[in-house]
């Protein structure tokens, strides 16, 4: 059965290969894109898409309500992208988000409207292989480290922090290790910001330079030892085959599911 697909975001650094993904995966179809320019015209004949035949619209209502695709892949902003996965469950339409930065809360109201509307979405911090099991490791490892810090680094073009896949892995963390605060009980930061985030007493550090993609690492410290699990994305293709098995798995889901680790076998 072909997939027809909506991409939201096409000319972003994931988008463009989102676009080559599905042009390259035999059951997949471009059915439309979703831009904030271009309406109306193809994205053929915009430059940077050959053999990418399909229609833009500026508008994801109209074009969710005239395409009427099976799934859309956002890889917007976390606004657009909260706006989009909605829209597009309002229309019927399975969304596949990569877009990060959705709380919790929006996250669970994307759920309990996926379950109303009797839909698969599937909300994945981050597609690639590696950094799921470096995640599923972290989780492993918490249940014998319970001192753990999370350092993630990316371009300086990010508008999230801490990324996604941080606070996925703290809150991975957090289901088998008991809250605690960590450090000194008496340590005081002399320059603000100097012990980063705190998700559930789980220090987190976001380091944001030019010449990075996309990399972490989880460092758990005990007596004696530390251990350190890292991922590192040198190239967005290494995402592309998680958004392969989102798109292929949303067509069969009922619910919402967050964090590809869920459907990975
Ligand atoms: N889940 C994962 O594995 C990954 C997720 N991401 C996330 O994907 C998102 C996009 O990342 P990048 O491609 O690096 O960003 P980018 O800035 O290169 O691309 C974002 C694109 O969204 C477009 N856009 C903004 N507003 C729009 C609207 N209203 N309608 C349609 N398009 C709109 C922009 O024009 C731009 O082309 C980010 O949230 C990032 O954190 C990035 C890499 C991997
Ligand atoms: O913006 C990015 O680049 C990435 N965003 C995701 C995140 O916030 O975790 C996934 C990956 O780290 C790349």
């Amino acid at each position: 059965m072909t997939i027809r697909i909506v991409i939201a975001g096409p000319r972003g650094r994931m988008g463009r290969e989102a676009v080559a993904l599905v042009q390259k995966t035999e059951h997949f179809e471009l059915a439309a894109v979703i831009d904030r320019r271009y309406d109306g015209q193809r994205l053929a004949d915009i430059g940077g898409f050959a053999g990418a035949d399909a229609p833009i619209y500026t508008d994801a209502a109209r074009c969710f309500a005239e395409v009427k695709p099976d799934v859309l892949i956002d890889l917007t902003t976390p606004e657009v992208g909260k706006r989009h996965a909605e829209l597009a469950l309002r229309h019927g339409v399975r969304p596949v988000v990569g877009t990060t930065g959705f709380t919790p809360e929006e996250i669970e109201r994307l759920t309990e409207l996926a379950e109303e509307k009797e839909l698969g979405a599937i909300i994945a911090p981050n597609f690639a292989v590696g950094a799921v099991l470096m995640m599923k490791f972290a989780r492993m490892a918490a249940k014998y480290f319970t001192d753990v810090e999370i350092i993630e680094l990316h371009h300086d073009q990010k508008l999230d922090a801490p990324s996604g896949t941080a606070l996925k892995t703290a809150q991975l963390i957090a289901e088998v290790r008991p809250s605690k605060k960590q450090g000194h009980p008496d340590e005081k930061e002399t320059l603000a910001g100097a012990r980063g985030a705190a998700y559930d007493g789980i220090p987190i550090h976001s380091v944001r330079l030019p010449g990075f993609v996309a990399h972490q690492e989880v460092i758990f410290g005990g007596d004696g030892q530390t251990l350190t699990i890292r991922h590192d994305s040198l190239d967005r293709r290494s995402f592309m085959s998680g958004v392969k098995l989102a798109v292929e798995t949303v067509m069969h889901l009922h619910t919402l599911v967050y964090g590809l680790e869920h459907i990975l076998e």
